[in-house]
């Protein structure tokens, strides 16, 4: 799975520029094979300019006759029945069956088409923008670029056709009827040209657009693009079937009337308004001006290995308590971490009963991280235990999950604690998750901030820092406040590092209470 992980992403461009390599072997071998057919023909359509002077004084020459007579027999045959196209086509077809393992699957070209479809809805982005490589929303009726990508690229009338067989095949008309759209305006535009790369046509775009407007109930438009289908393939039966139903509901006494578009319903749809805002804007809690009692300070905990260096603490929520640190991590250390990280990463997954697995909601790829792979690892958790006040050791500590996000990757409103008995959580025998300690390893360009979606805040990434939280009441009982999600990166290569801290072994630095407010 590539799409899971800019990393495996990223590693998929060296793969490209080898594929480009041999084209580039296999068009100069294909241009040297062209320019033999030239010197062939132009020698012999040179000699017949001669002949054709005076056939019958050239062909009085023996040698003259005899090498007509070869041509004819031979060279003419080895040039029509020349192997080297074949020789050269598959040189090339060999080359790149070497890198078939490591080009990206269907399920991966899938999975960054919903990429992009979840980008646009999470950012209420313009497809129409989107198919010109920009990143716009449309506010007061005017399209405003959210932000702007250092390296952008247009998408084809292909490409979007691509994304929107992907939304068709699942039924979800919303999605294909906008993608499907910009696909037949832009293979309208291209009429006549031909793309060896193309997998779509304009008659197949119109065939899917046709039919997803049906679907949504715009029949009389849904009979214009099936007309203009036939134009181009006049003999299809199946949509000479399908003019004819149009034409029928639309002659009815109660014609069918659209449905409108609607995006398709998920089982977030209750938070899935204010995740939404929030992961486009950073939501509005009251700021440190508004409320004293969220401030910014030099925190060292009364701890003497922070004496000297105290942590830049910013307190961004009191209910949950949520707090930042700034400059938790170096460069070199989070560099480190992600090298280390590296060959251990595997798609993320999700508690499901008491057992985990993937999910459409969490798309990364994430690694486990002892603190055996690294001396940097073990100064991380001390580091952690100094600002925290708590035993991060394994087993009262997790260890460090290092995670990157994929292609619109995200992981939708959850908690870190478990809700349930049998959650795997309970495997390490210490109790619940009972804080969160995440550090941000690198920046990102947009999107990808933490949202807590009760707390009605989000904390865009802030490259180096960590945020810490509570997940559990000082009863033990979850702190549905901390509802949280990292929203999908709009533009960039996210990583972040999860330390989960458990219940016990915490007897003597975390204070219990019967309390449940506390
Ligand atoms: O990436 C984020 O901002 C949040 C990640 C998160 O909540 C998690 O990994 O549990
Ligand atoms: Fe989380």
């Amino acid at each position: 799975e590539m799409y899971t992980s800019l990393l495996n992403v990223k590693q998929a461009i060296s793969v490209e520029r080898k594929l480009i390599d041999y084209l580039r072997i296999y068009i100069d071998h294909e241009l040297e094979r062209l320019e033999d057919i030239k010197r062939f023909y132009a020698r012999v359509s040179d000699l017949h300019t001669q002949l054709y002077k005076g056939p019958g004084t050239a062909m009085a020459n023996p040698l003259v006759a005899f090498t007509l007579i070869k041509r004819l027999h031979s060279e003419w045959l080895n040039v029509v029945y020349s192997n080297e196209a074949l020789e050269n086509a598959q040189a090339l077809r060999s080359s790149y069956e070497e890198e078939e393992a490591d080009l990206p699957k269907l399920e991966d070209l899938q999975g960054a088409a919903k990429g992009l479809m979840r980008l646009q809805d999470v950012y209420a982005l313009q497809v129409a923008s989107l198919v010109r490589g920009r990143f716009q929303r449309v506010t007061d009726g005017k399209p405003i670029d959210i932000c702007m990508p250092t390296v952008s690229v247009p998408l084809s009338g292909d490409d979007c056709f691509l994304v929107g067989k992907v939304a068709y095949e699942q039924e979800d008309y919303y999605h294909s009827v906008q993608w499907l759209e910009e696909s037949v305006r832009l293979f309208r535009g291209t009429r006549g040209e031909w793309s060896p790369e193309n997998e779509g046509t304009l008659e197949d775009a119109l065939d899917h657009l046709a039919f997803s407007h049906f679907k949504t109930g715009n029949v009389s438009y849904a009979l214009s693009l099936s007309q203009e289908l036939l134009h181009y393939d006049p003999m299809n039966g199946r949509v000479l079937q399908n003019v004819e139903k149009y034409e029928k509901l639309l002659g009815a006494d109660s014609p069918p009337r659209g449905t409108g578009l609607r995006r398709p319903t998920s089982k977030h749809l209750r938070t899935r308004d204010t995740y939404e805002r929030l992961c486009q804007t950073q939501g509005s809690q009251p700021m440190h001006f508004e409320n004293p009692r969220l401030f910014c300070d030099y925190f060292t905990n009364d701890n003497p290995g922070l004496l000297l260096m105290p942590v830049r603490r910013e307190v961004l929520s009191l209910q949950p308590y949520v707090v930042l640190y700034h400059n938790f991590i170096t460069d070199t250390e989070a560099e480190d971490i992600k090298r280390l990280a590296q060959p251990g990463l595997r798609r993320s997954v999700v508690a499901a009963g008491e057992k985990q697995a993937t999910a459409d909601y969490r798309i990364s790829k994430s690694a486990w991280l002892k603190d055996s792979a690294h001396s940097i690892v073990g100064k991380l958790d001390q580091r952690i235990s100094m600002l925290t006040g708590l035993n991060v050791q394994h087993p009262y500590g997790e260890y460090l999950q290092v995670v990157n996000y994929g292609i619109g990757g995200h992981y939708e409103p959850h908690f870190d604690h478990a809700t349930s008995p049998s959650s795997p959580v309970f495997k390490l025998k210490t109790g619940n998750r009972v804080a969160t300690f995440m550090i941000y390893l690198s920046s990102v360009e947009a999107g990808g901030s933490t949202a807590f979606i009760y707390a009605n805040f989000s904390a865009p990434v802030v490259e180096r820092a960590a945020i810490f939280w509570w997940n559990l009441h000082r009863n033990g009982q979850g702190d549905v406040d901390t509802l949280h999600a990292g929203c999908p990166v709009l533009i960039g290569d996210k990583w972040v590092a999860n330390k989960w801290i458990h219940e016990y072994g915490q007897e003597f630095q975390h204070r219990c209470s019967l309390n449940p407010e506390e």
